[in-house]
């Protein structure tokens, strides 16, 4: 199948074709999905917090490691919402609520693990503006 064939449903030719679509697939969660571009806006701020503040190697792979997890499930709740969505339409089934909301869910999980690693890896800077405060 041509690469150029917008309508191509076989296999990938090449690493580079695979490539290209997988870039398709994040312009497409990046244009259409509020919320992966609100995660990305905060993944840029923590890691450059990360950077001001030098919170050290280790403590930066963490914050690295749980915005990503939180993209990635950002990622996996719009495959759930488009597969339902693919299947469906607009007719309404409790199982697909379940499927949505469970996906939703997992989301929800991930950012919760995302802000106790925020908290832990900036409690000393934390701590230390809340100290200057209460002395202010
Ligand atoms: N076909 C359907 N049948 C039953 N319930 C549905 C269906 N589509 C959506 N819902 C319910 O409506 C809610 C909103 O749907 P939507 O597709 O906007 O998901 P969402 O999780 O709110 O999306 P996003 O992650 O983009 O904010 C879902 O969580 C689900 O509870």
């Amino acid at each position: 199948m041509d690469s150029k064939n917008k309508y191509q449903t076989s296999k990938n030719k090449d690493f580079f074709q695979a490539l290209s679509h997988a870039w398709d697939g994040l312009k497409i969660i990046f244009t259409k999905e509020n919320n992966f571009k609100s995660h990305l806006v905060t993944t840029g701020f923590i890691l450059v917090a990360g950077i001001i503040f030098q919170v050290g190697f280790n403590n930066f792979m963490w914050l690295l490691s749980a915005c990503f997890l939180v993209l990635n499930a950002e990622v996996i709740n719009t495959l759930f919402e488009y597969l339902v969505d693919l299947v469906l339409g607009n007719k309404y089934d409790p199982l697909a609520k379940k499927i949505k909301d469970v996906a939703a869910g997992g989301v929800l999980l991930t950012s919760l693990f995302a802000v106790i690693i925020g908290l832990i890896v900036f409690s000393p800077v934390l701590t230390s503006i809340f100290k200057a405060f209460v002395n202010s």
